[in-house]
C-alpha cells in the first residue's frame, strides 16, 4: 500500500537586471561586491517550473533537471537551499508536534524551464528561485519574499531577484554571514505597465564561461571592477531607483545602457578578457542608438526611446515602452532580415509607412548575414512565483504517481 504524498508544484519568472551583479566577495554563500537591480519578466513566456515531492516511500533524494538525472550531492548550489529548507522545516516540526515529521523523508523533485538552460537567458535565476519557492510551499514554511531571496541566493545570486515580481534590488549589505544581503521590491509591475521587453535571441547555446567563474576571474584580475563598485553602481542604483518611481524611461534607458556597457567593459578588462558579445550584439548597440537619435530628429519627446542590455552571452534583451515596442520591431527586422523561408518576423504586422520614415533617419546598414535570431521573445513586465498545486494533481506534476519524472513534452 503506497504511504502519504506530500507534494507542491509552483513556477517562477526570469528576471533581467539593467544593473548588474557580477563579482562576490563571499564565494560560498554568493554574496556580492555590488547591489544590483532586475526587472522580472512574465510568466506567460519564459519560466521554471517545479515539482517537490516528500513520501517515506521514496528511497533516495533525487532531481531532474529538464529530464535528465543531476546528482544533488555533487552540486553545493543545490545541497544550499536544500538543506537550509529542510532544517526549517525540522526547526518547525521541533517547535510544534502537532506537525508531520516530514523534514525526515527523502525527497523527489523535477524541475523543467521552458527556455534554454546556461544560455544567458538567467536560467540559474528561475531555476533557483523555483526550487526555493517550491520547497517552501511543500514543508509550508512561514517565511516572507525577503527572507526566502536570502536562501535562492545560495544558489544563485541572481536568483534572489526572481522571488518577486516588478522592479526588484538586491541590496548587498555588509554583514558576513549574508542576513542581509536580499531582494527588496522597488515597484510592482502595475506601477508602469507599459514597461515590455524584446529578446532578441542569438545564441541559445550553452556559454563559454558560467557566469559564476567569469565574475570571479574579473575579481582576481581587474582594476577596473573597482572602480565600477566604489563609484559607478552605488550612484546608479539611487539614480535608478528614482527613474523607477517617476516612470522616466530616458534615465532608465540610459542607466540600464551605460550599465550594460560597463559590465562589459570590466569582462574585457578581465585577465584573459572576457567577451560575451559578438558581432551581431555589437550591431544591436549601433541600431538602438541610431534609432534613439532619429526618433529624436523626427520630434520624439524622449531622448532614449529604446534601451539595450546584454547579460553574460550575446543575447539582447531590449526594453521599450508598449507605444513604441511594434516600430522598433519594425526597424530590427528590416536592418536584420530573415530568409524567405524563416518566419521569424511573421507573426507581426508593422505599420511599414512608419517603419520607412525612421529607417531614412537612420545611417545603420543592413546586416550582411540573414538569420540573425534565433528566436524573438515579445515579453512584458511579470509577477513573482506562482503555487500551482500544494498537493498531487496529476495534471499539473511533473511526477508520476510512482515518483518518477513524467517524459518532457
Ligand atoms: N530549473 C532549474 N533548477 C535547478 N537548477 C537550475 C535550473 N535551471 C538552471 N539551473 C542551474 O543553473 C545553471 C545555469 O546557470 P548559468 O548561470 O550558467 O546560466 P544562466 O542562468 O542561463 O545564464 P545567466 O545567469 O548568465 O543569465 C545550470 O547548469 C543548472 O545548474
Ligand atoms: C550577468 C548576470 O546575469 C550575472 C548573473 O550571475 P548568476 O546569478 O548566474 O551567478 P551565480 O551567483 O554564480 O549563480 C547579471 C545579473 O543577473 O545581475
Amino acid at each position: 500500500m503506497s504511504l502519504k504524498v506530500y507534494e507542491a508544484t509552483c513556477t517562477a519568472p526570469i528576471n533581467i537586471a539593467v544593473i548588474k551583479y557580477w563579482g562576490k566577495r563571499d564565494t560560498k554563500l554568493n554574496l556580492p561586491t555590488n547591489s544590483s537591480l532586475s526587472v522580472t519578466l512574465s510568466q506567460d513566456d519564459l519560466h521554471t517550473k517545479t515539482t517537490c515531492r516528500v513520501s517515506p516511500d521514496l528511497k533516495d533524494d533525487h532531481l531532474w533537471l529538464n529530464g535528465k538525472e543531476e546528482i544533488i550531492a555533487q552540486n553545493k548550489r543545490l545541497t544550499n537551499v536544500i538543506n537550509e529548507m529542510r532544517a526549517q522545516r525540522k526547526r518547525m516540526e521541533e517547535n510544534d508536534n502537532s506537525l508531520p515529521k516530514i523534514s525526515d523523508y527523502n525527497l523527489h523533485i523535477c524541475s523543467n524551464n521552458n527556455f534554454p538552460t546556461a544560455a544567458g537567458l538567467a536560467s540559474s535565476a528561475a531555476g533557483f528561485a523555483c526550487l526555493t519557492y517550491t520547497l517552501a510551499t511543500l514543508y509550508q514554511l512561514q517565511l516572507d519574499n525577503v527572507q526566502l531571496s536570502t536562501i535562492a541566493r545560495t544558489g544563485s545570486g541572481s536568483a534572489c531577484r526572481s522571488l518577486q515580481g516588478g522592479y526588484v534590488a538586491w541590496e548587498m549589505g555588509e554583514k558576513e554571514d549574508g542576513s542581509d544581503s536580499h531582494a527588496i521590491q522597488v515597484a510592482t509591475r502595475e506601477h508602469w505597465p507599459e514597461m515590455q521587453a524584446i529578446i532578441l535571441v542569438v545564441n541559445d547555446t550553452k556559454k563559454k564561461t558560467s557566469s559564476t567563474l567569469g565574475m570571479q576571474h574579473t575579481v582576481a584580475t581587474s582594476p577596473l571592477i573597482q572602480h565600477r563598485i566604489k563609484h559607478v553602481v552605488p550612484k546608479a542604483m539611487e539614480d535608478m531607483k528614482k527613474a523607477i518611481l517617476n516612470k522616466d524611461f530616458d534615465s532608465f534607458a540610459e542607466i540600464t545602457m551605460r550599465d550594460s556597457n560597463s559590465f562589459h567593459a570590466v569582462c574585457a578588462d578581465t585577465f584573459p578578457p572576457i567577451y560575451y558579445m559578438n558581432d551581431i550584439s555589437r550591431a544591436i548597440v549601433n541600431a538602438v542608438h541610431d534609432y534613439n537619435a532619429a526618433k529624436a530628429a523626427l520630434g520624439s519627446a524622449q531622448k532614449y526611446t529604446v534601451a539595450y542590455t546584454f547579460d553574460a552571452g550575446p543575447n539582447a534583451v531590449l526594453y521599450v515602452e508598449k507605444k513604441d515596442a511594434n516600430n522598433v520591431l519594425g526597424v530590427i527586422s528590416r536592418l536584420f532580415p530573415a530568409a524567405a523561408d524563416n518566419n521569424i518576423y511573421e507573426r507581426f504586422t508593422f505599420n511599414e509607412k512608419e517603419v520607412d520614415e525612421v529607417l531614412a533617419k537612420m545611417s545603420t546598414p543592413v546586416y550582411q548575414q540573414m538569420n540573425a535570431f534565433k528566436r524573438i521573445i515579445d515579453t512584458k513586465v511579470g509577477d513573482g512565483p506562482r503555487i500551482l498545486a500544494k498537493e498531487f494533481n496529476e495534471n499539473v506534476s511533473l511526477l508520476k504517481a510512482n515518483g518518477e519524472p513524467k517524459e518532457l513534452l
